[in-house]
């Protein structure tokens, strides 16, 4: 058995922490003796409010359904119980049994942290628990349980500028980066079978269209079939190579706007990467027959960094404007991803130094493992 670090790199699986995160109402065995255990004394009340105050689900689960954790069960008994939970896709209860065994198990002395709100509470650490960690964190592998910062536009232009300027990066490294980013966030969340690998990646005039053409040949690579409509291409030789690398690997390119019949019957995903930040309404007339058709269609889509048409801080425009499934929030989500109310919110662009994330507050979540995305809770 290894012994468990007690310091910020824990690694219980091989892998980042578990951040188990959970709203104090969610734990179902919480304050109870139900192991018939008493707490140790490391645990206060005090600490378990303070860190629960700040802590959140990301999954909104009943939480009738808890697996059977006692102190009798052998390793086999844990197997089978924790596969099934897996098949049924309960990480959350798992998660609340990680915590309430942790808060009420003084028994497993031997170290596995449950963090809470980045608080380590409290540590145990039992060979059985470590399968039940490891099969929770794949449940939730791309699950970032933390509260980040929301830019302001001035601020996102502003961490752009330093990320050039100061920091020397150039933009075809941050665009790859942002691009791959995108394509695994999506690889997670949609399948490459049937329908829904038909992507079609509808691409701007500026960087967020850099980001879709990286997007494309990305998703190419994972098993994905996506075409191009990119109708303003942007005459620099940074857009020139990536539109040629797209056309190198047979990707198809739309010359016309789709129509919403057309982007529902051949699409199982449209990318989003129209607008980004510098996105300053109103929409000029050459994106308009693009962004109707993608606010009426019934097939999901996922905007790269800003839903376009989209007030980067204010949100979608009170006249309507298109309503993604999935968003993808570059280098830090911006104020209009606070009311995105699709299915999925990732952070990708893993490529902020610290410290530029330290000026500006990002709060940045932990990326899990090599990851170059997470999931965020909204
Ligand atoms: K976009």
């Amino acid at each position: 058995m290894q012994s468990a670090s007690f310091g910020n790199d824990l690694d219980v699986t091989g892998h980042q922490p578990v951040m188990v995160e959970v709203k104090k109402e969610n734990v179902t065995a919480w304050g109870d003796d139900h192991f018939g255990l008493e707490y140790d004394s490391a645990i206060t009340e005090t600490s378990i409010n303070q860190a629960c105050a700040s802590a959140y689900v990301p999954i909104d689960v009943s939480p009738d359904v808890k697996p059977d954790i006692s102190t009798t069960f052998d390793d086999s008994q844990l197997h089978s119980s924790f596969e099934e939970l897996e098949s049924f896709s309960l990480p959350v209860q798992i998660f609340q049994s990680v915590l309430s065994s942790a808060l009420c198990g003084a028994c497993y002395q031997r170290s596995v942290v449950v963090k809470v709100a980045e608080q380590p509470i409290y540590m145990l650490y039992t060979s059985s628990l470590r399968i039940l960690l490891s099969i929770s964190q794949r449940s939730l592998a791309t699950t970032a349980l933390r509260m980040v910062k929301y830019l302001q536009q001035d601020e996102a232009v502003n961490i752009d500028l330093e990320l050039f300027n100061q920091y020397k990066f150039s933009v075809d490294q941050l665009m790859e980066l942002a691009g791959l980013s995108c394509a695994t966030a999506i690889a997670r969340c949609y399948q490459t079978s049937t329908k829904s690998g038909e992507v079609l990646v509808c691409c701007g005039p500026g960087n967020n269209g850099g980001d879709g053409l990286v997007c494309a040949r990305h998703l190419k690579l994972f098993g994905f079939s996506p075409s191009l409509y990119y109708p303003k291409k942007t005459e620099k030789p940074l857009y020139d190579n990536l539109l040629h690398q797209c056309i190198s690997m047979d990707i198809p390119i739309m010359e016309d706007a789709p129509t919403v019949d057309v982007l529902n019957d051949s699409y199982g995903l449209i990318v989003d990467a129209l607008f980004g930040f510098s996105f300053k309404p109103p929409v000029r007339p050459l994106f308009l027959p693009i962004l109707d058709a993608l606010q009426q269609t019934v097939t999901p889509i996922c905007s790269i960094d800003i839903p376009s048409g989209w007030d980067v801080e204010k949100g979608c425009p009170d006249t309507g404007g298109i309503n993604p499934e999935m968003l993808i929030s570059l280098t830090a989500p911006k104020l209009c991803a606070q009311s995105f109310k699709g299915k999925y919110h990732f952070l990708g662009g893993r490529f902020v130094p610290p410290s530029l994330s330290n000026k500006y507050n990002l709060d940045l979540p932990n990326y899990p493992g090599t990851d170059n995305c997470v999931r965020l809770d909204h």
